[in-house]
């Protein structure tokens, strides 16, 4: 087994979901497709809920500021409250939602919808968070060792509270001390890594950042946080000069912790 020895002034684990403590599977195969099979059918029940014009306000202003991208999709405002106007506007974000998850796209404001829908279908038992089998003991040890473990994921803090909460583990929430999303700034740029260790409170390389995205692992490193590129089954493949360049593991396990020794 390769082992990652992790720098003494390491203090924090900061850790990124789909493909490292979540197989991407998961992600494809469970989460995504509830979203595209659900959602006209829960903007047509929660539409007059404060929450749910929020959520299409935000999508509204995405989608304005996408204008210019190839195959965007535009929500119109109501013009009127009839069932056919309110049927037209909700096509268009259900033709929105789906174009943006047809690129995978990461904005805040799919995020923000997508957090919410899943609320029921983990709440009725319906869908379970996974994780990679090393994931929850090695947190726990982790954590035994008195690191503080953060989550920095592209899914809302909602989405991934709703994931680690209701898990095949049970509620293992209480393993971390915070949550960050996309409001803090997005994955692929270094500024968002320094928001994150000012908000714990800690200099950037006292922190680890683990996750399967060289983009992510470039903008944390240039931000001065230590990095390590998870490859798990189902993940992207890297390049050699990636391969060489990063620090890979491929199970928690192999991280080294300096209080261990
Ligand atoms: C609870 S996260 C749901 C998965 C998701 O929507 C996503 O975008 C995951 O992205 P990540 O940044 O964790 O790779
Ligand atoms: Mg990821």
């Amino acid at each position: 087994m390769v082992v990652f020895s992790v720098p003494a002034e390491v203090a924090v684990i900061l850790l990124d979901i789909e493909g490292t403590t979540t197989p991407i599977t998961f992600v494809q195969d469970t989460l995504f497709p509830y979203i595209k099979d659900n959602v006209k059918e829960y903007l047509r029940m929660h539409w007059e809920e404060e929450e749910c014009q929020e959520d299409v306000s935000l999508l509204r202003k995405q989608a304005e500021e996408d204008s210019k991208l190839d195959g965007v999709v535009p929500i119109p405002l109501e013009t009127g409250n009839g069932e056919d106007e309110i049927e037209r506007v909700i096509q268009a974000v259900v033709d929105n939602v789906c174009w943006q998850m047809s690129l995978d796209r990461k904005t805040t404001a799919l995020k923000q919808l997508q957090g919410h829908m899943w609320r029921a279908a983990y709440a009725t038992g319906r869908m379970k968070g996974e994780f990679f089998e090393d994931v929850v003991p090695a947190i726990r040890k982790w954590r035994e060792a008195g690191m503080k473990v953060y989550i920095y994921s592209s899914g809302s803090v909602e989405a991934q509270k709703l994931l680690f909460g209701y898990s095949t583990e049970g509620d293992i929430l209480e393993l971390f001390d915070g949550h960050f999303d996309t409001k803090i700034g997005h994955k692929v740029e270094s500024e968002s890594y320094r928001r994150i260790a000012t908000s714990i409170g800690c200099s950037a390389n006292n922190i680890l950042f683990l996750t399967d995205v060289t983009r992510e692992a470039n903008a944390a490193e240039e931000a001065d946080m230590h990095v390590a590129v998870v490859v798990r089954p189902g993940n992207a493949g890297l390049t050699d000069d990636e391969k060489s360049y990063y620090n890979l593991i491929t199970s928690f396990n192999e991280l080294f912790l300096p209080l261990s020794n």
